[in-house]
């Protein structure tokens, strides 16, 4: 009997997945190249491995593992993002028919994406770049799921997707058709532009609970009492992190305070540059991560500039549970901003209230704050004009004020928290000092500016050295 579905690539999140699907009861092959010494057998192996995985079909030849599905064929590669999608394509490709389906649930960029949409569909071959968020045990027990593809290929990957996904409060999968081409990819990229935030600032809440004399355990115990009101998955994991013993010592202050990256992060900056929206946290996350990654020169600096090792910081922990709020919604503003640009610009038609439903559970930045913004952009795709999300800065901005002051003040490294009221403070003023920019190019390089009050909206260049 044919498989139902087949799984291509056996690392982290391919195993996971395909215990997911076979958990779902769907017949599936599973795929894992041979590499003498290296990778043998792995498909039988893992196979034999999960009493889930019983009826599964184990391969290691593509033209076995391509004839032993039904047709229209729907593959999902598992494989690392990057020039491999385009090999493991072409080794895939002489034994693909008409319709087949080639489903691709690595973190690839989006642009890559939308090329190899276009190079399949010239072959009638239905490319889908799909996000899928919550790691090793998300992919598990139920993933968020981010489909881009046509809209009518959906519907013959939708059984399996949607079974596999996580499920949201309604018991609605966290799986939905996102729109065209490289929009499933583009959205889990600022998917992951949003998680490196988040991380950041709780990186950040851990730098002033230290500052005011907490130690790992009772740090925790302070992100405990924040769960009430503001939870996350990613608040819930550092709390276990927090706890972490390893000796006398807490593990955490083991860890070497260089923080990798994989490229989403990267990819996310670049996208908001090139778009022109103003994702400043992201990118300010991202700049952390590089800046933390030069330690030997930091170590440098802190003597050099002589580091404040004894803060004195006149704030409460309210005030930073407070700050950290205010901050979370500027980064979910900034983050469905550049999605709903992104929208525009390339015609993908997103919505914004669908996409927080499905990142609601299974994913990396679920949240009680994402809960509340499926609500929230069935009313507007502009969070910052939203009266309740109005309110809750209004009420929560004192704090960050007074954080971010004293966190400066006692030359702390809490560049996010300061750039979410930078941000707001440069994003809520009627007139700003953009006037003096457009005066200094059209200064120098003649660039023209247009007036206020002038309603021709025509551009003016001045002889700015003669009268
Ligand atoms: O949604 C997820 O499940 C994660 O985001 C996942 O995609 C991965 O862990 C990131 O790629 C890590 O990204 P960095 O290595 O760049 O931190």
């Amino acid at each position: 009997e044919k498989s139902e579905f087949g799984l291509f690539g056996l690392g982290v999140m391919g195993k996971s997945l395909s215990r997911n699907l076979a958990n779902n009861g769907f017949k599936i092959s599973l795929f894992n190249r041979h590499v003498d010494g290296v990778e043998v057998d792995v498909a039988k192996n893992f196979k034999n491995e999960f009493e889930e995985l019983s009826t599964a079909l184990p391969f290691d030849s593509i033209k076995s593992f391509v004839g032993s599905l039904q047709t229209p064929r729907k593959i999902m590669l598992m494989v690392n993002a990057g020039k491999i999608v385009d090999y493991v394509i072409e080794d895939l490709l002489p034994f693909l028919e008409a319709g087949d389906i080639l489903i691709d649930g690595g973190n690839s960029n989006y642009n890559k994406t939308k090329e190899r949409f276009h190079y399949l569909k010239s072959k009638n071959i239905h490319f889908v770049g799909t996000g899928v968020s919550g790691g090793e045990e998300g992919a598990l027990k139920g993933p968020s799921i981010m489909p881009g593809c046509d809209k009518d290929v959906y519907k013959d990957i939708q059984p399996f997707l949607e079974a596999i996904a996580a499920k949201d409060d309604n018991n609605l999968p966290c799986c939905t058709h996102i729109g065209t081409e490289g929009s499933g990819h583009f959205v889990k990229m600022v998917h992951n532009g949003i998680e490196y935030v988040e991380m950041q600032l709780l990186a950040e809440v851990f730098v002033m609970l230290k500052a005011l004399g907490n130690n790992p355990d009772e740090i925790a115990d302070i992100l405990e009492s924040w769960k009430e009101t503001t939870n996350s998955y990613l608040l819930e994991i550092t709390i276990d992190i927090l706890r972490k013993k390893e000796g006398n010592d807490w593990l955490v202050n083991q860890i070497m305070d260089k923080a990798g990256n994989k490229g989403t992060g990267n990819w996310t900056t670049i996208a908001t540059a090139e778009l022109g929206i103003p994702s400043t946290m992201i990118a300010t996350a991202l700049f952390a991560r590089y800046t933390s990654f030069y330690k030997d020169e930091r170590v440098l600096a802190s003597q050099n500039f002589e580091e404040n090792t004894n803060p004195n910081l006149n704030i409460t922990n309210a005030d930073v549970l407070k700050a950290y709020q205010f901050a979370r919604i500027i980064n979910h503003y900034q983050g469905f901003k550049l999605i709903n640009e992104a929208s525009k610009s390339y015609n993908w038609d997103l919505n914004l209230s669908e996409l927080a439903r499905i990142w609601t559970n299974g994913c990396i930045i679920k949240s009680d704050l994402m809960v509340e913004l499926v609500t929230v952009f069935k009313t507007t795709d502009n969070m910052l004009t939203d009266k309740t999300i109005i309110e809750k800065l209004k009420t929560v901005k004192p704090s960050i004020k007074k954080v971010v002051s004293e966190g400066v003040l006692n030359e702390l490294p809490i560049s996010n928290f300061s750039e979410s009221i930078n941000f707001l403070n440069s994003f809520s003023v009627a007139n700003s000092s953009a006037n003096l920019i457009q005066a200094q190019r059209d200064y120098f390089g003649a660039h023209t500016y247009q007036r206020i009050n002038d309603a021709s909206n025509k551009f003016y260049h001045t002889d700015w050295k003669n009268n």
